[in-house]
C-alpha cells in the first residue's frame, strides 16, 4: 500500500534529529518541521496531517500541549512521541491522551519506520471509513422530503442495503424517484465500490435486449465479429438496475429468471456457463397485478424479483413534501444559473400543493428549473395566472405589494389545504358560508 499523499508534521527542536527525520521522510511524504510548540500548534490547527512526530520537551512548552488539540485538529492526526527523557509516567500519560506510540531517543530509524507505517495505515483506513460514511449520508440526503412515507422509504433503503444479495422490486408512478432509490441502495451497500449498471428495458428493442443483457460470443450473429460482454457481466460485483422491467418480452423473462435462480448464464451463441455475482434491483411503473393476470409478465419471475418491494408514494400522496422539494430545486437551479434565489410565496405554495403532479418529482423539478430561468411560476391549476417571483431578501418594494384579492386568494387556498380540503371546516374557520367558499375555489381553479 502506498501513502505518498500522506503528510507528517515533525515537532522537534534538536537540529540534527530534525534534519535527519526531514531527510528520511521528506522523500516519501509531504513533511513539515516545526521546532517550537507555538508554531506546531498554529500549523496543526490550520493544515491537515496524517501523523505528528512529537518531541516532548521543547523550549517554549510541552509536547502534551500539541497532543491535546490533535483530536479536534483537521484530519485528527495520530501522534508518535519521541523523547530523550525516558519517564515511564510520561509515556503512560501520553498514551492515555491518545498517542499511538512512544519511542526513546536515540531511536533506531527502522523501529520508527514500523510505527510510522502502522500509523499511516490506520489513518488511511479511517479516511476510507469517513468517506464511506459521507457517501452513506449523501445517498440518503439526495432523497428530499420529510413525510412519514419518505422516512419509511429511507428506513427500508438502509435495511435493504445491509443485505447485498437481496433482489428488490421498486414500484411507483413515473418520476417518483425509483432510480434515485436504486442508486441509494447501491451506494449504501457493500457493493458500492463496484459499478451500478442501469438498463432501461423500455429503451431497447426486444430483438436487442437479450444480447445487451447477456452478451454474445463471436459468430453468434453474422455481424458478431467478436464476443461482447452484456450488462450483467459489466455489473459484476455491483448492482444491475433493470428499469421498466415490465417492458421485458416473455423470452428474455425466462432467461432472466434462470439467471436469478442459478446466478449463471450463457452468452448468446456460447456454451460456457458464466457465473456472476450481482444484486438485481428492478423497477416498474406498470400495474404488475394486471400484467400477471393477463400473463404478459411471468409470475415466477415476479415473485423472484419481489423478494422485497419498495412502493414509492406519488407526490400528491405526500403533499407535505411539495414545498421542501420546490424550495430545494428552485435554490439548486438559481444557484446553478448564478442567479439570486427566488422566494416561494404562500400563494405559490398553496397552488403547488393543490396541484395533482401527474409527473411527480420529475415534473416538479422541471417546473423549478423553468421558474429559476424565467423568474415566473407557471399556472398549474389552469387559471392562466402565472406568478411573478421575488428574490429572497432582494425584492423591490413594488413587487412586494399585494392586492387584497391576492391575500384573500392565498388565505383561502392555504386554509383549504391545511384542513385537508374539508369545505365545511374551511368555511367555518374563514367565517364565510360554504356557497361563497365553493364559488371562490371554483374561481381560483382549485378542486
Ligand atoms: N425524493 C426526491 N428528492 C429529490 N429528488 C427526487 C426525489 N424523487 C425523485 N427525484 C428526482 O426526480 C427525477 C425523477 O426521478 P427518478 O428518475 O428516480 O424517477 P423514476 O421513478 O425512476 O422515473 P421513471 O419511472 O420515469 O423512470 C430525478 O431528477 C430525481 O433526482
Amino acid at each position: 500500500m502506498s501513502y505518498e499523499n500522506a503528510s507528517i508534521l515533525i515537532v522537534e527542536d534538536d537540529l540534527t534529529i530534525g534534519e535527519h527525520l526531514v531527510g528520511h521522510y521528506g522523500s516519501l511524504y509531504s513533511v513539515v518541521w516545526c521546532s517550537d510548540i507555538a508554531s506546531a500548534i498554529e500549523t496543526v490547527s490550520s493544515h491537515t496531517f496524517d501523523l505528528v512526530l512529537l518531541d516532548m520537551h521543547l523550549p517554549d512548552g510541552e509536547g502534551t500541549q500539541v497532543l491535546q488539540i490533535l483530536p479536534d485538529a483537521p484530519g485528527s492526526p495520530q501522534a508518535i512521541i519521541l523523547t530523550a527523557f525516558p519517564e515511564h509516567q510520561m509515556a503512560v500519560r501520553t498514551i492515555k491522551m491518545g498517542a499511538l506510540d512512544y519511542l526513546e531517543k536515540p531511536f533506531d530509524l527502522d523501529d520508527l519506520d514500523l510505527i510510522v507505517a502502522k500509523a499511516l495505515q490506520q489513518s488511511y483506513s479511517r479516511q476510507k471509513l469517513a468517506l464511506g460514511d459521507r457517501q452513506r449520508v449523501d445517498a440518503l440526503d439526495s432523497i428530499k422530503g420529510d413525510s412519514d412515507a419518505v422516512n419509511h422509504v429511507k428506513e427500508l433503503i438502509s435495511t435493504i442495503a445491509q443485505s447485498p444479495d437481496t433482489t428488490v422490486l421498486i414500484t411507483g408512478e413515473t418520476g417518483t424517484g425509483k432510480e434515485l432509490v436504486a442508486q441509494a441502495i447501491h451506494e449504501l451497500s457493500a457493493r458500492r465500490s463496484r459499478p451500478i449498471v442501469r438498463v432501461n428495458c423500455a429503451a431497447l428493442p426486444s430483438s436487442l435486449i437479450e444480447a445487451e443483457l447477456f452478451g454474445y460470443e463471436k459468430g453468434a450473429y453474422t455481424d458478431a465479429k467478436k464476443s461482447r460482454k452484456g450488462y450483467i457481466e459489466m455489473a459484476a460485483g455491483g448492482t444491475l438496475f433493470l428499469d421498466e422491467i415490465g417492458e421485458l418480452g416473455l423470452e428474455v423473462q425466462s432467461k432472466l429468471l434462470r439467471f436469478l435462480e442459478a446466478k449463471t448464464f450463457t452468452k448468446i451463441g456460447g456454451e460456457r456457463e458464466i457465473q456472476v455475482d450481482v444484486r438485481v434491483i428492478a423497477a416498474t411503473n406498470r400495474d404488475m397485478a394486471r400484467m400477471l393476470e393477463d400473463k404478459s409478465f411471468r409470475s415466477d419471475l415476479y415473485y423472484r424479483l419481489n423478494v422485497v418491494q419498495i412502493n414509492l408514494p406519488t407526490l400528491r400522496e405526500r403533499s407535505g413534501d411539495i414545498s421542501t422539494l420546490l424550495r430545494h430545486y428552485i435554490t439548486h437551479y438559481c444557484q446553478r444559473m448564478g442567479r439570486p434565489v427566488l422566494e416561494l410565496g404562500a400563494e405559490i405554495l398553496a397552488e403547488a400543493t393543490a396541484y395533482h403532479w401527474p409527473g411527480n418529482v420529475r415534473e416538479l423539478r422541471n417546473v423549478a428549473e423553468r421558474t429559476a430561468l424565467l423568474g415566473t411560476f407557471p399556472s398549474l391549476l389552469g387559471d392562466g395566472r402565472t406568478h411573478q417571483m421575488r428574490q429572497q431578501n432582494g425584492d423591490s418594494t413594488e413587487e412586494a405589494f399585494k392586492t387584497l384579492a391576492d391575500v384573500e386568494r392565498e388565505l383561502i387556498i392555504a386554509t383549504y389545504h391545511r384542513l385537508q380540503k374539508n369545505k365545511t371546516r374551511t368555511a367555518e374557520v374563514l367565517g364565510i358560508n360554504r356557497v361563497t367558499l365553493r364559488k371562490k375555489l371554483e374561481e381560483y381553479g382549485v378542486q
